[in-house]
């Protein structure tokens, strides 16, 4: 460990916080030249973090990745974690040679459809800007993100944003602000996003040579104006994910978590991306409570969350222990 990791925000250390993101609605077109998927995407942050410091060490120490929290053995600790491509790529522009230590602290689960990896990069993009004093702004550090994976844009910008291209093009949506209050049932393993953007291929193909195409999701127009509404039920209704299918055919357990949550009174439950994590949505925080309680009973998840958004994207923090910021 080196030694000045854990130094409090200063001169030495910066630490940044990134939110987890859900799609609350996942339209997946089909498959690119360059091996991504065209998306249209209703993205909202929420309040689970990624937590990053990223700190000058001497020459001497080595520029070393330190995780912890649940799922931190899963996670990469050489120059492939996220993280890490985020500071290479900030200090490679900078011509700096400043050896940097990183310490993730994980919130958000591993291979879980929430972003995880992608907030990680959101959050070390942001923390060594600060660092070396760069000064790029949100614009040209979203468009760094975009080079690291297509949710990192979205892990810095946060709140409620639509996604178009293969994510990574943000606009933001400002007039959905209506709270949600999710439930999060966390799986028993991950599941790997191009493997389940391949099954959604391969599950279309089978289907439209039986004639029977799988279904798609259409428009958002809906939805964006459910979400300026406070009609959580509405919205619920509205909630979408072409790869849910996908994760399904892979992870057919899933199904048993997903009845579960329509069981214990969620207004709709769903994969979250590319899965395998499930949301529940909820009326309000007292319902998010007792479908938590009764769907962390019969067993089906590993683990089970309560959130809720929108909540901002990345940010410095000067205190390692405060709590996030709360809303965008
Ligand atoms: C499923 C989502 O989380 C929904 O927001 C994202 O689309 C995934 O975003 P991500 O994890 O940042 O993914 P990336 O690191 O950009 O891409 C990983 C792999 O996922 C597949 N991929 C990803 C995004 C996209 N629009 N089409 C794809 O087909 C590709 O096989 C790609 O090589
Ligand atoms: N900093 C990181 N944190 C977590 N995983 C990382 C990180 N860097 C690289 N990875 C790799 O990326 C894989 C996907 O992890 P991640 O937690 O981002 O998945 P995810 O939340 O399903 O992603 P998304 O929702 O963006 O598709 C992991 O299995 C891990 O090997």
């Amino acid at each position: 460990m080196p030694r000045d990791v854990s130094t409090p925000a200063g001169a030495r250390a910066v630490t940044a916080v990134a939110p987890a993101k859900i799609n609350l609605h996942l339209g997946v077109g089909d498959l690119r030249a360059d091996g991504f998927h065209d998306l249209l995407t209703v993205y909202r942050a929420v309040d689970l973090w990624e937590q990053v410091t990223v700190a000058l060490v001497d020459d001497d120490d080595p520029d070393v990745v330190v995780v912890s929290g649940p799922g931190a053995a899963q996670v990469p600790t050489d120059r492939t974690n996220l993280a890490a491509k985020a500071v290479d790529l900030l200090r490679g522009e900078a011509g700096s040679g400043a050896r940097l230590a990183i310490r993730i602290v994980k919130g958000v689960p591993v291979a879980g459809g929430m972003a995880g990896g992608s907030a990680d990069a959101a959050a070390a993009l942001v923390a060594t800007d600060r660092l070396l004093g760069l000064g790029l702004g949100r614009a040209a550090l979203e468009e760094r993100a975009a080079r690291l994976g297509s949710d990192v844009p979205f892990c810095i910008r946060g709140g409620t944003a639509l996604g178009t291209g293969r994510g990574e093009t943000l606009a933001p949506l400002l007039h959905a602000r209506a709270e949600q209050h999710v439930v999060v049932a966390i799986a028993d393993g991950g599941l790997s996003t191009p493997v389940v953007f391949a099954e959604l291929d391969r599950l279309r193909a089978e289907r439209s040579e039986t004639g029977r195409d799988l279904p798609r999701s259409g428009g958002v127009e809906a939805l964006v104006e459910a979400l300026a509404g406070q009609d959580p039920a509405r919205v619920a209704g509205l909630l979408a994910n072409d790869l849910e299918p996908a994760a399904l055919s892979l992870m057919p357990a899933l199904r048993k978590t997903l009845r579960a949550g329509a069981e214990a009174g969620a207004l709709h439950g769903m994969v979250s991306g590319s899965g395998p994590t499930c949301l529940f949505f909820c009326a309000d925080r007292e319902q998010a409570i007792a479908v938590a309680a009764e769907v962390s009973e019969t067993g089906v998840a590993r683990e089970v969350r309560l959130t809720h958004g929108p909540v901002g994207g990345a940010h410095v923090i000067d205190n390692p222990q405060q709590t996030p910021q709360k809303t965008p």
